[in-house]
């Protein structure tokens, strides 16, 4: 019997009763690993540098991957668009950039409600397509087992998608600096942004030219992470490495526990706390600075870096007040957790014609105070996690010309609104302007104590 069932495990389906559940369960447990052992350790070491102050960590993607959507063209969308970020990113703070794609298993959504209403109509909540269909009529909505084997293969053939990527699919860097070029001259920029993407400009002509007559930059490594939801599912896929003895998550590199399923002594921190990978926990504006302590000290109890992410979304409102007291509580114990920011999570409004939606205001707002109070308390601001998609959706507002009455033009989100394609590369843009702000900072004061010592 798997440890959770004997645990509190909220936000679980209340998957019809017989046999159906258990034969899946059994016929999942029969699969081969989706991911490798050494591919979650390999991701591990990589967060090592970022936990060690040396790397920063983009991970992002939908916010609910469907089957109808899984297409190789929305995956290359999705990951050239975060390439295209570690690229500005990394040119702008000379760090490294591991990237990790909300993909290849993004398939369940905890909701707030467990019914919806429309005109009347009360159906049960979508809770993402491994469980059911987006569509509103009664038959989707009902809760189907039998998703979680759509699951895997959508899963599968993302992997398949994203090994043919990497390395054979290089970024051109001639047409990113065009395109920033577009971004520049299309939006209400200042002199400073323009002499930054100047800059950054400067830097990619370099690596083009570094890079060889195609201009061609390969792809990095690639991880994947969705959140470890589902725990039929999850356990199901639990493999042991022969190497070690050691169980890993086998759906994806990078397994973390969501805001609403976060409780230290729940089933889905069980879950987390029995595998290897490298996991990470949302923390929302309620979280304590305890809590946060004692998920440090059940995930990575040997305090290993690498292990263990925090993903802070507090809100633009909150984060300069919330955040500093966890990352302090955490830093003081002596744990090496990362702190990465989830600047959506924390800004969903509504819009008037009853979208839900995000501000690039607000989104922008949020990172700058994540990152203001990780250089105001010494601490390594880790990177970002982000809703995102490489297409030229209309879901938030406030950049690339995206205002309020856009919004139903190309709304194309199962569930929360993502970044598009323009807009994640001005949000990679404003963060870079933060790095030089900060990296001046640092000059000016490090001149004032060379001039009094
Ligand atoms: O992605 C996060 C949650 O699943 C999502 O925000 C829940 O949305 P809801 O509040 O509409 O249920
Ligand atoms: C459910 C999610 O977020 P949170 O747990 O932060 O609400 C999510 O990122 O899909």
């Amino acid at each position: 019997m798997p440890t959770w069932r004997a645990e509190r495990a909220p936000h679980q389906p209340d998957w019809p009763t017989g046999p159906d559940i258990v034969a899946v369960e059994t016929e999942l447990a029969g699969y081969p690993p989706l991911v490798a052992p050494r591919e979650c350790d390999r991701l591990r070491g990589r967060l090592a540098d970022v936990s060690l102050g040396r790397a920063m960590l983009l991970q992002g993607g939908d916010c609910a991957e469907t089957f109808a959507k899984a297409t190789p063209a929305s995956v290359r969308g999705k990951l050239r668009c975060l390439r295209e970020m570690a690229v500005i990113l990394a040119c702008a703070s000379g760090l490294g950039v591991v990237q990790v794609g909300r993909i290849a298993g993004q398939y369940a959504k905890p909701r707030s409600r467990p019914v919806e209403t429309r005109d009347g109509v009360t159906l049960p909540s979508y809770l993402g397509d491994a469980v059911n269909d987006v569509e509103f009529t009664e038959d989707a909505r009902r809760i189907d087992p039998y998703r979680l084997l759509r699951t895997y293969r959508s899963s599968a053939d993302t992997l398949d998608e994203i090994s043919a990527l990497i390395g054979h699919d290089g970024i051109d860097l001639t047409a990113l600096h065009e395109q920033i070029r577009e971004m520049a001259a299309r939006g209400p920029r200042n002199e400073r942004h323009q002499e930054l993407i100047e800059k950054i400009s400067v830097a990619l002509r370099f690596l083009a030219g570094y890079a060889g007559a195609d201009s061609d930059l390969r792809a990095p490594d690639f991880y994947s992470s969705h959140e470890a939801l589902l725990l039929n599912y999850e356990t199901a896929l639990v493999r042991t490495d022969p190497r070690t003895g050691d169980d890993y998550g086998s759906s994806g590199h990078l397994l973390w526990i969501g805001e609403r399923t976060r409780q230290p002594d729940g089933a889905h921190v069980a879950f987390a706390a029995r595998v290897r990978n490298p996991v990470a926990v949302k923390l929302g504006p309620t979280a304590r600075p305890e809590e946060a302590l004692a998920l440090a000290e059940r995930l990575d109890p040997d305090r290993e870096p690498g292990r263990l992410t925090f993903i802070a979304r507090l809100g633009a409102d909150r984060v300069r007040d919330l955040l500093p007291p966890l990352v302090e509580r955490v830093r003081d114990s002596g744990s090496p957790a990362i702190w990465i920011c989830d600047p959506m999570h924390g800004n969903t409004i509504t819009a008037p014609d009853g979208h839900k939606t995000r501000h690039f205001d607000d989104i922008l707002r949020e990172v700058r105070g994540f990152f203001a109070v990780h250089h105001e308390l010494g601490t390594h601001a880790g990177g970002l996690h982000l809703e995102l998609t490489g297409e030229d959706v209309t879901e938030c507002v406030g950049s690339s010309g995206v205002g309020f009455d856009d919004l139903a033009t190309r709304y194309e989100s199962a569930c929360d609104p993502r970044l598009n394609h323009d807009q994640s590369l001005h949000l990679a843009l404003e963060l870079a302007m933060v790095f030089e702000d900060q990296a001046a900072e640092n000059r000016r004061t490090a001149c004032a104590v060379s001039r009094t010592s």
